[in-house]
């Protein structure tokens, strides 16, 4: 076919020259508001110089309009005469065409998810797309840009973590120490943890940009030595910002995600059977996230706007998945906003794979989860504002009572939860008249509401 259709060109630009686009339809309007809790758009990259030699064309094209739609022409082999043209159009948020660089990227998806994420919140952005499409070229740009800008003098007062990590298949590597593997498990909270990772406090961006590019060495180096130019793993930089200010609740994450390619059907013709698995492997996590982040929208974003029952999403299945669990966990306590890029290559080779990845952006673009922090709930204490919280220590913590100042000055619910027992027991002891033994079993009185109130959510 790739013959057929590298034969075909003269035809295919005749064909092109005579398209015109059918007017827009009115419904389906794409959601780019910044307030959405995703925000999906498209980067086409441009033709590379060895494709446009081998005498490739352009077949995916933004449309001029600014619509955020995206034109797919193919060539259609008949069994009798001249090839056709299949044309399709997919609305997706914004499109940015060849000529626009990481940085216009960069201004309008990432740069507003920095102050949701300062506030304590979770952002993601993550790119996929097929092998070759340019993920790694957009988010190794985004990464420099982000840590150029974490390090403006605004937010001096906060303290940076980074850790880099790959994940493939089952098993999840440091890619801050030289690929040691690590344990991906999940807490009391309900939130991932990495464990064993090293995750750098970093204090410029000299440091964050030499960090980031050992890391992309280390990548690079792994696909190398499986005589292999592309990325078979997800790469993840995630970015805990922590600011001591006691009035913030938790630290702020950003996740950047560069995902392994799903690949274009056309190549999996020369892969071994290892190579075969492992591309099946990754298309199963990739459809698990995005049928899990849709699943989890409709049920909490239903035309009626009552949330429905909750879905069931299997992010236990796979590393990727338990790292995005936040992504469609529908008991989250934080507040999450993620920004998704479809990457595409143009070439009127790849359109079977630029389809899949354009209808997955429609399908996740036409869903839009609420996005809010779980509502207050008397029998969850991680749902409890500091308020909450003093008015449970006042009434729950016996006689006498031990006083909610001295016990939670600032803290939310999950932020006392994480206090060490034996600062808690410390803290309890200032209040006149209240035993160890009380302390003690306060404690337990509130980690006890707190395992049940997990176990009743899953
Ligand atoms: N916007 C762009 N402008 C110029 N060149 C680009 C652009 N995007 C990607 N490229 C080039 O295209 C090639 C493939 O890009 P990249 O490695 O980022 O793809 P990928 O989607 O990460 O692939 P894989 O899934 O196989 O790892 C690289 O040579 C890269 O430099």
């Amino acid at each position: 076919m790739e013959q057929y259709l590298l034969d075909n060109v003269a035809r295919y630009q005749t064909l092109l020259q005579r398209f015109k686009p059918p007017p827009q339809k009115k419904t389906g309007e794409a959601k780019t508001s910044t307030n959405s809790s995703i925000v999906v758009n498209t980067r086409i990259r441009p033709l590379l110089d060895d494709e446009v030699s081998s005498g490739q064309v352009i077949a995916a094209f933004p449309r001029g309009d600014g619509s955020g739609v995206v034109d797919l022409h193919e060539l259609r082999r008949v069994v009798r005469g001249l090839p056709t043209m299949n044309s399709s159009a997919f609305k997706i948020g914004k499109v940015f065409g060849a000529d626009q660089t990481t940085e216009t990227i960069y201004n309008e998806t990432v740069q507003p998810l920095l102050p949701y994420v300062w506030e304590g919140n979770i952002g993601t952005l993550f790119a996929y797309g097929q092998t070759g499409s340019g993920k790694t070229f957009t988010v190794s740009g985004l990464e420099r840009l982000i840590a150029k800008s974490l390090f403006s003098e605004s937010l001096a007062e906060r303290k940076i973590h980074v850790c880099i990590f790959e994940l493939a298949g089952n098993s999840a590597f440091d890619l801050l120490n030289s690929r040691a593997p690590f344990m991906i498990l999940e807490d009391s909270f309900g939130d991932t943890q990495l464990v064993g990772i090293q995750e750098r406090h970093v204090q410029s961006t000299a440091e964050l940009l030499e960090i980031v590019e050992n890391a992309n060495t280390f990548r690079q180096t792994a696909s190398t030595e499986k005589n292999d130019g592309s990325s078979r793993s997800h790469a993840v930089c995630r970015i805990r910002i922590e600011n001591p200010a006691p009035e913030v609740v938790e630290d702020g994450i950003l996740y950047l995600i560069d995902l392994a390619g799903s690949e274009a059907a056309r190549d999996i013709f020369n892969h071994t059977a290892d190579r075969m698995k492992e591309t099946r492997e990754i298309n199963i996590s990739l459809s698990i996230v995005f049928r899990g982040m849709a699943d989890f929208d409709s049920a909490t974003a239903t035309a009626t706007g009552k949330p429905s029952k909750k879905p069931y999403i299997p992010f236990r299945q796979s590393m990727l998945t338990k790292v995005l669990k936040h992504l469609f966990d529908p008991d989250r306590t934080r507040g999450c906003r993620t920004s998704v890029l479809a990457c595409v290559n143009p070439s009127f080779l790849d359109t079977g794979a630029t389809k899949n990845t354009l209808r997955y952006a429609e399908m996740l673009q036409s869903s839009q989860p609420t996005g809010k922090a779980a509502s207050y709930n008397p029998s969850v204490p991680t749902t409890w504002s500091n308020k909450d919280l003093r008015t449970y220590i006042r009434i729950k913590s016996g006689n006498p009572s031990i006083s909610p100042l001295d016990l939670a000055p600032y803290e939310s619910g999950t932020q006392l939860l994480r206090v060490p027992e034996d600062e808690f027991v410390q803290r309890c002891l200032k209040s006149d008249g209240v035993t160890k033994e009380q302390a003690d079993m306060f404690y337990s009185k509130l980690w006890k509401l707190h395992i049940d109130s997990r176990r009743a959510a899953r």
